[in-house]
């Protein structure tokens, strides 16, 4: 994703990126942060699946990016001290490209199938019957002479990640027996997700400064953690070498990440907003090109956050500034028409 490589706020990551957080990653459900809910629930399908010997249910887990999906589509892998086998939606251009992963499955893996909700109709169709009976229906031939041979799996566990559960159809969700819902972290469990981190990277991060990174992170371990790296430079680079609170505000006035997590992009469409069109509404393109973007990225990479943050509304006719939007600038808005002076 490119995006994540302009943006230090971004909410994905690129191929890079990964492997940089392959490091932070927990290992076991007990290490994971926070999601108590689906941790607890998640547990408990797991513990009864080794307890009966049996593979568990198929596992569907949604929530926006960032939140720990893939982390714990490892950790359940872990757990069942079997192997994880990864792909994605984009990845499997073919029903047969499915085909071929589900036939070389071994009895009780992991299928990880990152993004399904933008599988093939064809190949989600091959998945319902694989993951409901253990079989998928290999066609040999081609046109009238075509036959389906069908080829039996042993069982095996999905976990499917998605970031839009809506667009699922209702035969494939049907087909999850547990759906665990990830939502953004508070400010206390990114603080512990940065304290693990730090104790991983060797670096001592003070509990002030844990807190300044914690709170600017938008609700994202993923976010958290790349802030972490980025102050870690600062220190080595800049400071002392501490992680203190000076060197975590210096690095994040570097970065242009303010104290609610907005960057430069989300900012310069609420100023535009307050001061070009004094709060709106406005349409969304007049207000990309205000701001020189296209009207696609700001409506994916600034505004989710900015509408989340209650600092911007969509109506009907238009995007609005809320008043948090015009405090956070340190703006007065304009008066409303019944308290004009006359
Ligand atoms: N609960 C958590 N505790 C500690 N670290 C976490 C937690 N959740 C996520 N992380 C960290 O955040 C980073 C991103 O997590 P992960 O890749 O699992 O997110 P994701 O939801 O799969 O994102 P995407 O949808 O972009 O693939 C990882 O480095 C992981 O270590």
């Amino acid at each position: 994703m490119a995006e994540a490589t302009e943006r230090v706020v971004a909410p994905g990551a690129d191929d890079l990126e990964r492997a940089a957080e392959a490091a932070l990653r927990p290992r076991r459900l007990d290490e994971f942060v926070g999601q108590r809910v689906v941790r607890d629930q998640l547990s408990l399908v797991l513990d009864a699946a080794v307890g009966r010997g049996a593979t568990p249910d198929h596992v569907l887990l949604s929530g926006p990016p960032g939140l720990g999906k893939t982390t714990l589509a490892m950790i359940i892998a872990a757990e069942l001290a079997t192997s994880l086998r990864v792909t994605s939606g984009p990845a499997i251009q073919h029903a047969g490209d499915l085909a071929a992963v589900l036939s070389s499955l071994e009895e009780g893996e992991v299928l990880f199938i990152d993004e399904i909700h933008r599988l093939a109709r064809p190949a989600e169709e091959l998945l319902y019957v694989a993951m409901e009976d253990f079989r998928v229906d290999v066609v040999v031939g081609k046109g009238a002479g075509a036959s389906a041979i069908p080829l039996s799996l042993p069982p095996f566990t999905v976990v499917g990640a998605t970031t839009r559960a809506g667009l699922l159809p209702a035969p494939l969700r049907d087909r999850f027996g547990f759906t665990g819902h990830l939502d953004f972290y508070s400010d206390d469990e990114l603080e512990r997700v940065l304290v693990r981190s730090a104790g991983l990277l060797g670096v001592e991060l003070g509990a002030d400064a844990a807190s300044e990174i914690a709170s600017r992170s938008r609700g994202t371990p993923r976010i958290a953690n790349r802030l972490l790296r980025r102050v870690r430079d600062w220190a080595q680079v800049r400071g002392d070498g501490r992680l203190d609170i000076a060197a975590a505000r210096a690095a994040l006035e570097v970065y242009e990440v303010d104290a609610l997590g907005l960057d430069r992009l989300d900012r310069a469409v609420l100023r535009a907003l307050c001061t070009r069109f004094g709060g709106g509404p406005v349409g969304l393109t007049t207000l990309a090109v205000t701001v020189g973007e296209e009207p696609e990225t700001v409506e994916t990479v600034a505004e989710p956050f900015l509408v989340r943050e209650g600092l911007m509304g969509r109506t009907p006719r238009g995007r609005v500034a809320t008043p948090a939007a015009w405090a956070h600038l340190g703006l007065t808005p304009p008066p409303l028409p019944g308290q004009l002076d006359l």
